[in-house]
């Protein structure tokens, strides 16, 4: 079987690895399920073509075992289901007819939507389940596993997806070891492909040229595979080939946004600092940072090294903070559980990160194989690597969580200007309006300044003034925050004026 065999003789041991867990899939449910009772849901789309091939090379292996077969080729009786769009590119359903043409598929045309189409089909045809080229980084991969129930709400059936945890890359290797063929728009710039309204050539592909005509590289040298969806276009934008949606990555808004208040909430996860044990210096580090940067820590904690109390916290403030930062608990230790909670938090799963794995196999070398690397597993379909030349491996990013590996001040000094340099003045850290800031101390009484003080924070609404004193006996600390200095002096000024001259002095 020449696909099987393409992959034996090639040298790339992470191809075999993923080919070999993909046809354990499809054997398994050939086992499972009676060959009238498979479908195979196929497109032209390039994960449907290495799950044809898959499925050839399976099928036929399934047969070896069972020993129905003397090694000689047999065709395909897998029914294959293709649903044809009137807003399907011309290129993609030709190389369709054309696949089916050449490998003796029994496809299926259907032309109504998914839902519909495949309450119609499980009504005439026993099918109880259906392969799909689905691959985790797909929008629809989100909670899946290799064999997931169809969703409430759709006819029932078995979605197995042996390629769930194939990365680009790998679709890429194994079309390009086995030299099969694939639509030719993959060699146009197309990455993924939906309709003709919502897809375009990647930009990231594209080859300046002097012609008026675009030229775009092939869809196998994109560099990095997380941007394979930077052509689709997000439904009721205009068709704008040159700013994708993936790259823009919602930073208008910050723009937009640039002088309104910042909040942040930080996280630290340790049982250490719960007990005594540590000092946590990086949680106010944290604070002062944020502050210096214009920004508002509105909370600080500290939680268990427990999943559920990673969870529950971040949940608690990822939808009302800005950015949420934490730290602790980062490693491959049975205690490392922040990813996991981050994950548990925002209702996805764990998943292998390939280029993170890449990191840390450059810094721990080969002691930590691929899939068993268990640091390498970070929430699926949110996370986001921020990469920078000086950091051995990228900080992790889940929508607006930050994780940070530092365990102490100085590692933090390193990975917050990272962060800095790396957002640049418009990024998610945006550097805002600092605080100006002035104190004074008094040795008047608590009872003797509540009042007027009171009535200060009344007329000063746009100030913070706090009150603190080092010790019971001493002096009695009053501080104004604002971000407008002007107003930070008027606000000394009124207190002042209250009281008797000399009653305060300033210091810093
Ligand atoms: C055979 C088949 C089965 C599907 N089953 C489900 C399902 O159980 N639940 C669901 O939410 N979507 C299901 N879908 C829809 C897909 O998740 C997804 O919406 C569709 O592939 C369109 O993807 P696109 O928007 O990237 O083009 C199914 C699609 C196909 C072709
Ligand atoms: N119109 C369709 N007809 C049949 N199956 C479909 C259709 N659209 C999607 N699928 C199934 O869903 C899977 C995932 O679709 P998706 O668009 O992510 O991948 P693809 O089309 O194979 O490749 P690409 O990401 O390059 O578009 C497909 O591999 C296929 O199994
Ligand atoms: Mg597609």
């Amino acid at each position: 079987m020449e696909i099987d065999k393409a992959i034996r003789e090639s040298d790339d041991k992470r191809l075999k690895t993923k080919y070999n867990n993909a046809i354990y899939v499809i054997k398994r449910a050939l086992a499972l399920y009676s060959i009238e009772e498979v479908a195979f849901s196929f497109n032209g789309g390039k994960d449907s073509t290495v799950l044809l091939h898959l499925l050839r090379a399976g099928y036929f292996l399934h047969r070896v075992e069972q020993s129905c077969s003397n090694g000689v080729q047999i065709d395909f009786p897998i029914r294959t289901i293709y649903f044809e769009s009137t807003s399907v590119f011309p290129e993609i359903n030709t190389f369709t007819y054309d696949t089916s043409k050449t490998y003796g598929l029994q496809m299926d045309i259907i032309r109504t939507d998914f839902k519909s189409g495949l309450e119609a089909l499980l009504k005439s045809k026993p099918i109880r389940a259906i392969f799909l080229g689905v691959r985790i980084g797909d929008p629809t991969a989100v909670g899946q596993e290799q064999f997931s129930p169809s969703s409430p709400g759709w006819p029932p059936f078995m979605r197995v997806n042996p390629i769930l945890d194939w990365s680009y890359r790998d679709v890429w290797a194994f079309l390009l070891t086995c030299k099969v063929q694939y639509c030719s728009l993959y060699d146009q710039g197309y990455t993924s492909i939906g309709s003709i309204y919502d897809t375009v050539p990647n930009a990231l592909l594209s080859i300046s040229s002097t012609s008026s005509k675009e030229k775009f590289k092939p869809a196998y040298l994109l560099p990095d595979g997380r941007l394979e969806r930077a052509g689709r276009v997000k439904k009721n934008s205009p068709l704008d080939g040159t700013r994708s949606p993936a790259v823009n990555n919602g930073l208008d808004s910050v723009n937009s946004h640039k002088n309104r208040m910042f909040t942040a909430s930080i996280i630290g996860v340790g049982d250490e600092i719960l007990f005594g044990t540590v000092e946590d210096q990086l949680g106010p580090s944290l604070c002062k940072k944020l502050h210096s940067i214009g920004w508002m820590t509105s909370r600080t904690t500290v939680v268990r090294n427990d999943i559920d109390s990673v969870a529950e916290e971040v949940d608690r403030c990822k939808s009302v903070s800005d950015l949420v930062f934490l730290y602790g608990g980062v490693g491959p230790l049975h205690s490392d559980v922040t990813s996991a909670g981050v994950a548990k938090a925002f209702g996805v799963r764990l998943a292998p990160d390939e280029e993170f794995e890449e990191f840390l196999r450059h810094l721990i070398g080969d002691h930590c194989t691929g899939d068993r690397n268990e640091m390498a597993q970070l929430p699926e379909g949110i996370t986001e690597l921020l990469h920078h030349e000086k950091l051995p491996v990228p900080l992790i990013k889940c929508c607006n969580v930050i994780v940070l590996s530092a365990t102490n001040a100085s590692e933090l000094e390193k990975q917050w200007d990272c962060l800095i340099e790396l957002t640049g003045s418009d990024g998610f850290l945006v550097t805002i309006e600092s605080y100006s800031s002035k104190r004074l101390t008094t040795n008047l009484t608590d009872v003797e300044t509540a009042q007027p003080l009171s009535k200060l924070c009344l007329e000063f609404p746009d100030l913070y003034i706090g009150c603190f004193r080092r010790s019971r006996q001493g002096p009695l600390v009053i501080s104004f925050e604002g971000k407008d200095p002007s107003r930070v002096q008027a606000g000394v000024e009124a207190l002042c004026k209250k009281f008797n001259a000399g009653a305060f002095s300033e210091v810093n």
